[in-house]
């Protein structure tokens, strides 16, 4: 089932046009589809019936706080990484209980907050960490829910920016060091230790590496058990690919689950789960206008008025993102390069990509563009900050307006030098 598809020449979301959308609101702008976000949250949560699995969508992917609102609804936690992240998941509904704190850097007065909160659990990255949480705890008369982050020392992930789970990236503790850090937590009056959590690197298209990490977890479990020590929850991260229409179709939820069905088999334990991109990337599409095409020798650009700032996956990470004209067109298609407006190279979405023939003020879609999209856009160039738009059936509404350059300089002014 496609919540983006053609009817009758037009591209939609769900029932709306998004010519339409693109009237209303204007180019560039995202747009995220309820539908698409419902299902795949109930396929990844159905996926691992009948074991009850908290499904905590990693807020880094899409922060809106409409669509974290809408997951919210379906039941969902959140995965969050700074103190604004839960404060965007506690204000879409997203019960504290169902929040899971993760992260390399988070400051005393973040894990306060997460303390004072009573998050499901705080992802403990380092021994320099614990000992800050124990003492924060501490302060606050607490206890803090703790998991330790396992580095596997597993690398996986589209690219090596986000890979996550090799021994030399900043993320989690080596096994050994997690039974120590276990320990250790299980000693404090103020941290209750629950249990582990792994996460070794996003857009996963191969079991085999997310299952060598979980290998390593239940092994882990096993040894602090053995111990006598109580292990309740494993945390298994996120990572798992979605397709970029280029490539082949990563693992289904179902496989994934079974996957973790097998692994853990006879191991009594609850399980958390992180996905993002699975449950935003296909969900959202950026909208964007063609401002002109530019002849060259080798072969035309089409000058979009979306640029790195409002799309910067495929400047950093060269990904692909499929490209669609709002009016369908058929027939052979022409080569383009696709860039943006922005002043360098790198705002270059598209090489050689044969898309149908194009003109100044067509309309065209970036396809997956709803994880890891608007949460990473920018202002540069004195651009606005690009809007988002919720469609749910025949229904679209603005669900963070743009933000224009006067509202921007609103907040800049002159030192008293210069006046
Ligand atoms: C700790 C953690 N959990 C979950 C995710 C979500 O990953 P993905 O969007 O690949 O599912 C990330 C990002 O990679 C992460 O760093
Ligand atoms: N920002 C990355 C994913 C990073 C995942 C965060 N741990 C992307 O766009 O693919």
């Amino acid at each position: 089932m496609n919540h983006f598809e053609y009817r009758g020449g037009a591209f939609c979301c769900e029932d709306v046009k998004l010519a339409d959308i693109a009237d209303a609101v204007g180019t560039p702008a995202y747009v995220y589809s309820t539908a698409t976000l419902e299902r795949h949250y109930k396929v990844f949560k159905e996926a691992f019936a009948p074991r009850d699995v908290l499904v905590a969508f990693a807020v880094k992917a899409n922060a809106n706080v409409a669509v974290l609102a809408t997951l919210a609804r379906q039941g969902a936690g959140a995965d969050t990484v700074s103190q604004g992240e839960i404060e965007r998941a506690l204000r879409a509904g997203v019960p504290a209980e169902r929040i899971i704190f993760s992260g390399v850097g988070k400051t005393e007065a973040e894990l306060a907050f997460a303390v004072r909160t009573g998050v499901h659990q705080i992802n403990v990255e380092s021994t320099a960490e614990l000992d800050m949480l124990a003492d924060v705890a501490k302060q606050l008369g607490a206890t803090a829910n703790v998991a330790i982050r396992v580095n596997p020392d597993v690398g996986a992930g589209g690219h090596d920016k986000i890979s996550t789970g090799k021994s030399d990236a900043k993320f989690g503790v080596s096994p050994d060091m997690a039974i120590q850090l276990y320990k250790r937590a299980a000693a404090d009056a103020h941290l209750a230790p629950r249990g582990l959590a792994v996460h070794i690197g996003s857009q996963i298209k191969d079991l085999a590496p997310l299952e060598a990490a979980f290998r390593v977890l239940r092994g882990l479990v096993e040894r602090l058990r053995r111990d006598g020590l109580t292990v309740e929850r494993l945390d298994l991260g996120g990572g798992l690919g979605v397709p970029y229409f280029n490539e082949p179709d990563p693992p289904a939820p179902a496989e994934y689950a079974a996957m973790v069905n097998r692994v853990l088999e006879g191991l009594d334990i609850s399980i958390a789960c992180e996905p993002g991109r699975m449950i935003a990337g296909n969900a959202g599409v950026l909208l964007s206008r063609v401002i002109r095409i530019q002849e060259r020798a080798a072969r035309p650009i089409i000058v979009l008025d979306a640029g790195m700032n409002d799309l910067i996956r495929p400047a950093i990470y060269d990904a692909y993102h499929g490209i669609k004209p709002l009016v369908e067109r058929k027939g052979p298609g022409v080569d383009y390069d696709v860039v943006g407006p922005i002043c360098e190279t790198g705002d270059t979405f598209a090489r050689k990509r044969s898309l149908p023939p194009l003109e100044a003020g067509d309309l065209v879609a970036f396809m997956t563009a709803g994880a890891y999209g608007a949460v990473m856009a920018s202002t540069y160039n004195a651009r606005d900050l690009v809007p988002e738009v919720l469609v749910a059936g025949d229904k679209f509404q603005i669900v963070r307006r743009r933000w224009t350059l006067e509202e921007q300089l609103a907040l800049e002014s002159l030192p008293d030098w210069l006046r």
